[in-house]
């Protein structure tokens, strides 16, 4: 679990984050959401210890960023993944050794316990018939597949998503939520994305934070935020005529059931 409590963030005297405070709980999909500039990316790179909040603390299942020793810091640095927008894999080398390079970076583990690990993952993310393939030779849904993979090859306590579905066709992006999704459930991970893709706020978002101007305007859960009136979130996630006629027809059938 991730508490953050009140955190502030300006730049050159402009503030970005205006204190803001939520909870991402263990296993579930959290989701920060937001218009462009309202603040997504400094909260993410706030949470991963890049930015220093100006106040307002970080708590990673009780250990608060701000208070540990470089070792502590280091310690929590290995429990943390991360898949980068644009997958950001190593060109040269393939996929197996993109997977390993956590391991033989943050471990002493032996070279056949590497390969015993990356195995473990490449099968676990469905990866078929690539390991040897450089990311150029895969498609870009197998990159993410890649990159999901080295993310969690060591087995982390958190998981960072940034974009996590940017340039992949809407049918390959479900199938990288998903994927996301279950990842998370099955190992207890506490995974934050932030996203621009409705689709994922409607189909992944167990927690969702919607930040406006720093401010975190609202927060809810995917069923709440078809329910929700609050008139920024409407206006944001409800922008395109269609996702104004899916919320409409969702919303009467959630009234139909009660
Ligand atoms: N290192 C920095 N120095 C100064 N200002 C910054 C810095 N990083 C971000 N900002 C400013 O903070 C504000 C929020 O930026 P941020 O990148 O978090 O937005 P975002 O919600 O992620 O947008 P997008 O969806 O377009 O990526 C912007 O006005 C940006 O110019």
């Amino acid at each position: 679990m991730i508490e953050v409590k009140n955190i502030q963030k300006s730049f050159d005297g402009t503030q970005v984050l205006k204190g803001i405070s939520t909870t991402f709980e263990t296993g579930k999909t959290n989701l920060i959401i937001g218009q462009s500039g309202s603040g997504k990316t400094v909260m993410l790179k706030t949470l991963l210890g890049i930015h220093t909040p100006d106040s307002g603390t970080i708590s990673f299942d009780g250990r608060i960023s701000t208070n540990l020793t470089s070792t502590e810091r280091r310690e929590l640095r290995t429990e943390i993944g991360m898949v980068f927008q644009g997958s950001a894999l190593f060109d040269s080398m393939t996929v197996e050794e993109n997977i390993a390079f956590p391991l033989k970076m943050f471990t002493n583990k032996s070279d056949a316990e590497i390969t015993d690990r990356v195995n473990e993952v490449i099968d676990r993310v469905n990866l078929i018939n690539a390991n040897k393939k450089k990311p150029s030779e895969i498609s870009g849904g197998m990159q993410k597949r890649v990159a999901i993979a080295r993310a969690i090859v060591n087995n982390p306590k958190y998981l960072f998503c940034d974009e996590p579905n940017s340039g992949l066709d809407p049918k390959t992006a479900i199938v990288i939520d998903n994927l996301i999704q279950e990842i998370t459930h099955e190992y207890g991970i506490t995974t934050v994305i932030n996203t621009h893709d409705m689709n994922s706020v409607l189909e992944i978002g167990e927690h969702i934070v919607f930040l406006k101007n720093g401010v975190l305007a609202w927060s809810g859960n995917h069923k709440e935020i078809i329910q929700t009136d609050n008139e920024d979130v409407v206006d944001f996630v409800y922008s395109s005529e269609l996702f104004r006629m899916v919320r409409q027809a969702m919303r009467q059938i959630g009234n139909e059931k009660k």
